[in-house]
C-alpha cells in the first residue's frame, strides 16, 4: 500500500478557558491514517475535536504532543505541502472588500490545479453573484461559495470543514452530486467533517468517529454499515444473548429491551437470537456513530 496521504500518531492539544482557568482537552490521544483517494467522512458531536484535528493537519494550529504528517512532511509553514491542501470551513473568512470574483481569483493563484471551467458552472449551479460583495452574501451563499472553491481546487487532499452549514437541502444535495461526480472523473483525498450524518453516508467510503478528543471508530464504511445490530425482545433474553457482546446502547421497557451491539453476528449467533424469539435488526451508519458516541457523558 502507497504512503499515507495524512498520518496523525498520539496527536494531543488543549485549550486553555480563561473563564474558567481550565484547561479544555480538545484532542487526547489521536492516531489514524487516511490513504490516498476516497471520500473520508470525519465525524463526531459538537466539541468533539473534528475542527481542532482539521486545523493541525493544514498547519493553523501547533499539536502539544504527537506527530503529523501530510504528504510525508509536516504541513507547518511547508508551502510545498500546502500547495496540495484545500482547507473549506464553514467560519472562512475574506478580505471585507472581496467581491465574488476576487476570492475565485486568488484561489485560481494559490491552487495549481484549480480548474476554471468547473468553477463557471458550480457557480451557476448554485447560483452564486460574481460581482457581489463577499460580505453581502446571505449564509447559505457564503457556504456555497467555499463549496465552489474546495470543488473547483482539485487540491488532492481536500478537507471540508461543515461548510454547508447554512445550506439549504436542495443545495447540500447539489453539492454531494457534484461532489461525486467530479471525484469518479478525478480521483483525490476528500475529507468531509460532518453531522449529517445520514445525508453522507453513501458518499463516504470509509469513516473516522471522533468522541471526546479520541478516535472510536475508523473503518470503512461497508464494514460499518453491517457491523452493529439491535436485538430486541423480552429483557431477559436480550441480556442473556448481548452478555458476550459489546454493548454500544441499551434501553428497556417494562419486561421489553432493545440493546444494539457491536457486532457482526455470525450466522450461527444470528440462528441462536432467533430462536430465542429475539428480534435482530441492522443498524444505518446514522445509528452506529450515535451509538458509539453517546456513552460519553459531555462535561461542562
Ligand atoms: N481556541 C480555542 N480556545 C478554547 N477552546 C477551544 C478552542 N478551539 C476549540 N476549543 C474547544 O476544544 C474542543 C473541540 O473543539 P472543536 O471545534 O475541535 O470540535 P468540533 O468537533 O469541530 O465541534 P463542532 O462540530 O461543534 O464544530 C471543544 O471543547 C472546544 O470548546
Amino acid at each position: 500500500m502507497s504512503a499515507p496521504v495524512v498520518s496523525v500518531r498520539n496527536l494531543r492539544k488543549s485549550f486553555r478557558d480563561v473563564g474558567s482557568r481550565r484547561n479544555i482537552d480538545a484532542l487526547v490521544d489521536v492516531s489514524f491514517d487516511v490513504h490516498e483517494h476516497g471520500i473520508h467522512g470525519l465525524l463526531g458531536r459538537n466539541g468533539a475535536g473534528k475542527t481542532t484535528l482539521l486545523q493541525i493537519l493544514t498547519g493553523q494550529q501547533w499539536a502539544d504532543d504527537g506527530e503529523v504528517s501530510v504528504f510525508g512532511g509536516s504541513p507547518f509553514e511547508n508551502a510545498t505541502v500546502l500547495r496540495d491542501v484545500c482547507f473549506v470551513k464553514e467560519s472562512q473568512r475574506y478580505p471585507d472588500d472581496f467581491r465574488v470574483s476576487q476570492v475565485l481569483d486568488a484561489a485560481a493563484a494559490i491552487l495549481p490545479r484549480w480548474d476554471e471551467a468547473l468553477a463557471r458552472d458550480l457557480m451557476a449551479d448554485f447560483d452564486l453573484p460574481r460581482r457581489r460583495k463577499v460580505k453581502k452574501l446571505s449564509r447559505g451563499m457564503t457556504s456555497a461559495l467555499g463549496v465552489v472553491v474546495g470543488l473547483a481546487s482539485r487540491a488532492p487532499l481536500t478537507l471540508f470543514d461543515e461548510p454547508y452549514l447554512g445550506l439549504d437541502a436542495v443545495s447540500r444535495q447539489l453539492f454531494y452530486d457534484r461532489l461525486l461526480a467530479d471525484y469518479a472523473e478525478h480521483p483525490r483525498t476528500v475529507v468531509l467533517s460532518t453531522h449529517l450524518i445520514d445525508e453522507v453516508a453513501d458518499l463516504v467510503d470509509r469513516v473516522v468517529v471522533v468522541d471526546g478528543g479520541r478516535v472510536v471508530v475508523d473503518d470503512d464504511a461497508e464494514q460499518l454499515r453491517g457491523r452493529a445490530v439491535t436485538v430486541s425482545g423480552n429483557a431477559d433474553g436480550v441480556a442473556d444473548f448481548t452478555t458476550e457482546h459489546t454493548v454500544l446502547q441499551h434501553e428497556s421497557m417494562g419486561s421489553m429491551a432493545r440493546t444494539t451491539i457491536d457486532g457482526p453476528l455470525s450466522p450461527e449467533s444470528l440462528a441462536a437470537a432467533r430462536a430465542a424469539g429475539l428480534h435482530v435488526d441492522s443498524v444505518s451508519l446514522q445509528q452506529f456513530v450515535v451509538a458509539s458516541t453517546t456513552r460519553r457523558k459531555v462535561s461542562s
